[in-house]
């Protein structure tokens, strides 16, 4: 893949597709890890006298404005952290963001909308999303694909945009493929992955690949509801794929078939609401009452997922245990997270929240051997897919 080194960036605006995807509580950013993660190339863009264009998107507003889901903070915190101005469009493509990108004078930053305002972003219909890719390309002369969390979507400003202008990898593209590269390239066995978070129907996609690449699948979060209804459990109201359980007997019987060891929750924290301060007891996993959900892993499965990490050589983590953002229902991310900062695997720990869990808990972010700042994305990766943001990029 080309690198941004190889552009000559001086007085020439530049577009950064970013992944800055971070959580907030209300417009407040509970964790900057993915901004952190895009600066040093909008630092190297900015010394080198680019005039930068940024764009990212935040959440799935579904081609229209959602005020919660603005950018704006974003801006604000990407400010900070510069120790410079950035100027926020109102729009995507419009009035607002032709007259910021105008504006921008060399080593100066700008940062547009929410890319996902505009339908035009994730259509499925090439030609909506070309229209919408050409505007995009229009605000500048040279591409730069950094949004490592977002590879994996065939999105306009991820796999169009490049194909329009002159285009390089950013820095944090390349650093995290390297890393991967280093869990496809024949890891160190015992392999685990460890599969959890909420983003079911996507993630449950990555299975059927890894079950020929892993010695031990470890599932829980949202994600372990539906393999218990697939083995004809109640799980009543936790998540639930209801369209997948076919498939997922399917995973259960080819993971018998090539000798992986699937392992769901034995026990779980059953809640009566999804709130803070609901009450809950931890049951077996055979036996969620049907008036409760599951809110996290339970004791019993904390004790026998760090088991199964103990001895593991190489593990990639993806998707909290539960809902770690109440404190109630984080003893099992954390069980995780402790657990594979005590191992001497090759540990790799991937996705926004997951991530942010990670900090959030107070763990000390170097007893990982590399955290990630894509969830899904290094999922497909490890899969051995094509992403189509790295594929663009190639081209
Ligand atoms: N049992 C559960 N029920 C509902 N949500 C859950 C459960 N377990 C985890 N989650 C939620 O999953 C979310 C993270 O999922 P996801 O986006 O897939 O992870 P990542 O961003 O790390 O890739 C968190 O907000 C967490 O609260
Ligand atoms: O948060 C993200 O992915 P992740 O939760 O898999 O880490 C990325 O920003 C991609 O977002 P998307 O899954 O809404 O396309």
């Amino acid at each position: 893949m080309r690198t941004i080194d190889s552009f000559d960036v001086k007085g020439r605006r530049v577009l950064v597709r970013a992944d800055l995807n971070v959580p907030l509580d209300g417009g407040t950013i509970t964790d900057d890890g993915r901004i952190r993660a895009s600066l040093p190339t909008i630092q190297n863009l900015v010394e080198r006298g680019a005039r930068v264009v940024v764009c990212a998107h935040l959440g799935r507003p579904k081609g229209k404005p959602v005020p919660e889901f603005s950018l704006r903070p974003v801006a604000g915190r990407l400010s900070e952290l510069l120790g410079q101005p950035v100027a926020f469009a109102e729009d995507v493509v419009g009035k607002s963001a032709q007259e910021t990108v105008e504006g921008l004078g060399d080593g100066q930053v700008a940062l547009l909308e929410n890319l996902r305002y505009e339908a035009g972003e994730d259509s499925k219909d090439d030609a909506v999303r070309g229209e919408f890719a050409g505007r995009l390309a229009a605000l500048a002369e040279l591409y730069v694909g950094d949004g490592f969390g977002a590879v994996h979507r065939r999105h306009a400003s991820v796999y169009d945009v490049p194909k329009i202008l002159p285009s390089a990898a950013g820095g944090l593209v390349l650093a995290e493929v390297e890393v991967l590269k280093r869990l496809t390239d024949q890891p160190e066995r015992p392999y685990a992955v460890v599969l959890g978070g909420a983003k079911v129907s996507d993630k449950l996609g990555v299975i059927a690949n890894l079950l020929g690449k892993v010695d031990r699948l470890l599932v829980g979060g949202g994600m372990a509801y539906t393999f218990l209804a697939a083995q004809g459990h109640e799980v009543g109201g936790s998540l639930l794929q209801a369209d997948q359980l076919d498939t997922v007997r399917g995973f259960l019987e080819e993971a018998d078939k090539r000798g992986v060891e699937l392992l769901l929750p034995v026990d779980v924290l059953a809640a009566e609401g999804f709130a803070s301060d609901a009450a809950f007891e931890a049951v077996d996993a055979t036996s969620i009452p049907a008036d409760r959900q599951g809110l996290d892993i339970g004791p019993r499965t904390r004790e026998l997922f760090a088991a199964k990490l103990a001895d593991a050589r190489t593990v990639f983590w993806n998707g909290p245990m539960g809902v770690f953002e109440f404190e109630a229902f984080s003893g099992g991310t954390r069980a995780v997270a402790e657990a594979l900062i005590e191992s001497e695997a090759y540990t790799v720990v991937g996705g926004g929240d997951s991530a942010a869990a990670v900090r959030g808990l107070g763990l000390p972010e170097d007893g990982f051997s590399h955290i990630s700042t894509g969830g899904g994305a290094s999922l497909e990766y490890l899969e051995g897919k094509t992403l189509p943001g790295l594929a663009a990029l190639e081209a």
